[in-house]
């Protein structure tokens, strides 16, 4: 069943206060809008249509969120998001506030599951205080909880009914429940969950950051890597060089069994060091005649294959190339571009660089080049 979400973010805020509309405000280090958004990318939900006010048209949202003009009040805006999805109407949609950032993706999973047997279904928790009628700072009478039950988003209905619903609606609705009941549908109830709380006043932003930071904390570290390559190749006859995967001429050529492409063979080893799985020469012996001449890109899409299988992902590699000549500087972004091709990953990961070493030491009187790399590998 293909479950949409809309995420309605039109409000602006005010009984919470502080300036900004409460969604664009700090929460545990991201604005309340990530939050809510990305447990709907965790759970799985597309599209997802956040329905903004006129004045945030050019708020920054995430690209693979679609973006729709909200109304004068809350069901204004549902219903600005349920034509925003008309086009191409999914089976189902979840409607959320962005204001419940706390919300879990186990909790969305509860409800769009719940719509594959009913129409409409939506969290509540039973009401666990005791009610009073109060005017003006005094009780004025007690209201008997039995049976009352806390509503919370999202709230999720068949695409079709909750439109047609919305557009048979008078107005003036607290939720979409509401609406769904006055035309008829059935509505199932859905556990809710205590901490999926709707960030409404000023103390609430200090709640929901607690709620939460204990659920950062709950998150497994992540596995991080760090490996470093060292490689030299001498210098011999030939009129180029191959240089992490880049052709630059030379008045010498690099004397190797491969191609002897030093920068790509540090990148290589740092890779395999990063998962204690040694050196090139471990899993391409010299001593081999199949790799004589060979192309080093083979050597580093083989560290890179083994670091995915593994479940690890490049975090970024660093390469220095050590040499007085040929200047490096004109060539390394094509290097870093090869290099993130190699490894396919993104090229703003990848670093390559040079220096020379003072004309002090064998680089320093041209004899050959040498390469240092760091490269870390993450697996969350
Ligand atoms: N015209 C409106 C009013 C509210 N909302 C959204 O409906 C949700 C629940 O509303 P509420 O918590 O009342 O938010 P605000 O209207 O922003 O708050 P306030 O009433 O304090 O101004 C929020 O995500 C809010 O952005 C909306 O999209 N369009
Ligand atoms: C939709 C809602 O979050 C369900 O509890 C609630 O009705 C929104 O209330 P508000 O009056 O817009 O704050």
């Amino acid at each position: 069943m293909k479950t949409a979400a809309i995420i309605v973010a039109a409000g602006r805020g005010t009984r919470a206060g502080g300036g900004l509309p409460k969604q664009w405000r700090p929460l545990a280090g991201r604005r309340v809008a990530d939050w809510t958004i990305s447990a709907f990318d965790a759970a799985g939900t597309a599209p997802i249509v956040v329905v903004l006010h006129p004045d945030d048209g050019a708020v920054p949202l995430p690209a693979h969120v679609l973006r729709a003009t909200g109304g004068a009040t809350r069901d204004a805006s549902v219903r600005a998001g349920l034509e925003a999805l008309a086009g191409d109407p999914p089976d189902a949609v979840l409607i959320h506030d962005i204001a419940r950032p706390c919300v879990t993706p186990a909790l969305i999973a509860r409800v769009t599951a719940a719509l594959e047997s009913a129409e409409a279904a939506a969290p509540g928790l039973p009401v666990s205080d005791a009610l009073w009628h109060g005017d003006r700072g005094a009780v004025t009478g007690t209201q008997d909880r039995t049976g009352l039950l806390a509503a919370q988003t999202p709230q999720g209905f068949r695409f079709a009914a909750i439109r047609a619903a919305h557009a048979a609606h008078p107005g003036g609705a607290a939720d979409d429940v509401e609406v769904a009941r006055a035309a008829g549908l059935a509505v199932t109830v859905v556990e809710g969950e205590a901490d999926n709380i709707k960030i409404t006043g000023p103390g609430d932003f200090a709640r929901a950051e607690r709620i939460l930071r204990g659920t950062m904390d709950q998150l497994p570290l992540p596995d991080i890597r760090l490996g470093n390559g060292y490689d030299v190749h001498a210098f011999g006859p030939g009129d180029h060089v191959i240089l992490c995967g880049v052709r630059v001429d030379h008045g010498h050529g690099l004397v190797g069994h491969s191609d002897a492409d030093v920068g790509m063979h540090a990148i290589t080893d740092a890779l395999y060091g990063a998962m204690a799985e040694g050196d090139i020469g471990r899993h391409f012996p010299p001593t081999d005649p199949q790799w004589k001449g060979a192309a080093s890109e083979i050597f580093l899409a083989h560290a890179a294959g083994l670091a995915r299988a593994r479940g690890f992902a490049i975090g970024n590699v660093d390469c220095t190339l050590v040499c007085e000549r040929p200047k490096i500087g004109p060539h390394a972004i094509r290097m870093a571009q090869e290099i993130a091709r190699i490894c396919g990953i993104d090229g703003t990961r990848v670093s390559i660089k040079a220096t020379t070493s003072e004309r002090l030491g064998f680089t320093g009187r041209e004899e050959g080049i040498a390469a240092l790399a760091t490269a870390t590998l993450v697996k969350a």
